[in-house]
């Protein structure tokens, strides 16, 4: 899973911007792990750091270790790194914070760090330009997080240079911007200025940007949030302060911190924008991972219950919209990345995306997944080219089909066919819900893979569990 979607989810799964500095500083270290003798440094360093992450694990989206405070420490302090990233629950990233900047180092750095020690994303200084974060960013599945602007006041004179109107830190940031994708190159933006905030969103409005500084004096959570939150809430990373580290409630603090943070966050969207912050009401006795997602669907109303005739010509009592999707941004990123958990155990030269509910799917995969992307017509035009499919192909290329729903397949059967007799071959055919009643077997026999993000009786037991729907609507959906 790529660093993006992993931080996503550890951002929806709980529900928190916040980041921990996984730092073995001993200044910083709370006596009680030294039990009276400071020879005991190492294994109170590695104590304290393991209790911040059982206290924190389930509140914060991501850990962040300094590598220079492990470095200070030697040989053992390296060890005690690995020890650390072993601790860390794998389904949160882990930020190293190197500020690399070392041309000549950078394609071992990056090797060590991304493949020995599994670090999802790594801090960057921008000195050395495009050429040095290259060799970091290679690793399509891994993130850098640009240093753009640091709180030290020392800095201002080159950060500001050649006037505060003009300064070069927002020349740093257009720059970096066209050096990665959104997926893969964050910013790192230290300070307790607002204003400084809110000019670099203004020109880097997608891009996260990962907080550095905020708690020093003068600092204004609520004042930062709002200059640095992007339209949907979210795209900050905001530190733990330090000094919750070394208190015994760490955890009730961060969870007191978390919801200070997601009140604003919705306050900011209900403000700025048509989208929505999206949490979950519900307690579930049995988590399905796509959960959230389902509820989602649900309440932007991609099921309607009533008479619906069918693709097949039968009337169902429902009728699942996927389409709306589209509409939502936060909600069709999170269907391309279960699309994506799919296409990326497949193998296969070219997307085709069936008209017209799949096509804004298929384009969203083809641009995440860097797939050159075709489409069979619905109806063949009777002027221009009069293409059947749509877009560049070679014949005897493997194309996967993406399509919303299966139902009784015979759309499905019919895309492929089309591409089939351009010369195309298909072999798996990916879609959002499969509505079983034996319709992937349908497609088997006739050579196909289907493969499916949900079925529809997750869908339904999902529903029903967290009472979004009658017992009369469960019952209609029973197929
Ligand atoms: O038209 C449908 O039957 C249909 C019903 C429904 O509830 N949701 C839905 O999206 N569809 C469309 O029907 C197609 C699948 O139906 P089958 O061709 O029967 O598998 C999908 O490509 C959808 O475009």
């Amino acid at each position: 899973m790529n660093f993006f979607t992993k931080l996503e989810e550890a951002i929806a799964r709980n529900r928190s911007l916040l980041v921990v500095g996984l730092d073995p500083n001993p200044e910083m270290l709370p006596k009680a792990y030294l039990q009276g003798n400071p020879s005991n440094l190492m294994a109170g360093l590695q104590a304290w750091l393991q209790w911040i992450i059982e206290q924190t694990g389930d509140r914060v989206c991501a850990y962040k270790p300094t590598l220079g405070f492990y470095q200070a420490l030697g040989v053992a302090g390296l060890e005690l790194l690995d020890l650390v990233l072993a601790t860390i629950p794998s389904h949160i990233p882990v930020i190293l914070d190197a500020k690399h900047g070392d041309l000549n180092t950078s394609t071992v750095f990056a090797r060590t760090i991304f493949q020995k020690w599994r670090v999802d994303a790594v801090t960057l200084t921008p000195y050395a330009g495009q050429d040095h974060a290259a060799p970091f960013l290679v690793y399509a599945d891994k993130a850098v997080f640009i240093l753009c602007h640091t709180s030290n006041p020392g800095a201002i004179a080159l950060q500001e240079y050649p006037t505060s109107d003009n300064p070069f830190y927002l020349q740093v940031v257009r720059e970096i911007q066209s050096w990665g994708t959104l997926e893969q190159l964050g910013l790192e933006v230290g300070t307790t200025n607002p204003n400084v905030l809110r000019k670099i969103r203004a020109i880097a409005p997608e891009r996260i940007i990962l907080l550095r500084s905020i708690w020093a004096e003068g600092g204004d959570l609520k004042q930062i949030l709002q200059a640095g939150l992007n339209q949907t809430g979210d795209g900050l990373l905001i530190p733990v302060p330090q000094d919750y580290l070394a208190q015994t409630n760490l955890a009730e603090a961060v969870e007191h911190l978390n919801q200070e943070i997601n009140l604003t966050r919705e306050q900011v969207i209900k403000e700025g924008s048509s989208c929505q912050l999206w949490t979950t009401n519900v307690c579930f006795l049995q988590q399905h991972p796509h959960q959230d997602l389902i509820l989602q669907l649900f309440d932007i109303g991609c099921l309607l219950f009533g008479d619906y005739i069918q693709a097949s010509g039968a009337t169902f009592s429902y009728y699942i919209d996927l389409r709306k999707i589209i509409s939502n941004p936060q909600i069709f990123n999170q269907v391309l990345n279960a699309y994506a958990e799919i296409l990326q155990n497949l193998t296969f030269d070219r997307i085709a995306g069936l008209p017209y509910g799949a096509l804004p799917t298929a384009t969203g995969l083809a641009l995440n997944l860097n797939y050159p992307m075709i489409f069979p017509r619905k109806e063949v035009k009777a002027h221009g080219t009069r293409r059947v499919i749509e877009g560049n192909f070679d014949p005897g290329e493997t194309v996967v089909v993406i399509d919303d729903i299966l139902i009784s397949g015979k759309s499905a059967i019919e895309g492929a066919a089309k591409l089939e007799s351009a010369g195309l071959t298909v072999e798996d055919i990916v879609v959002f819900i499969d509505h079983e009643g034996g319709v992937k077997d349908r497609l088997a026999q006739q050579g196909y893979r289907a493969h499916s993000v949900l079925t529809i009786s997750e869908i339904t037991e999902t529903l029903s569990q967290a009472g979004r729907i009658t017992q009369e609507q469960y019952d209609a959906l029973q197929i």
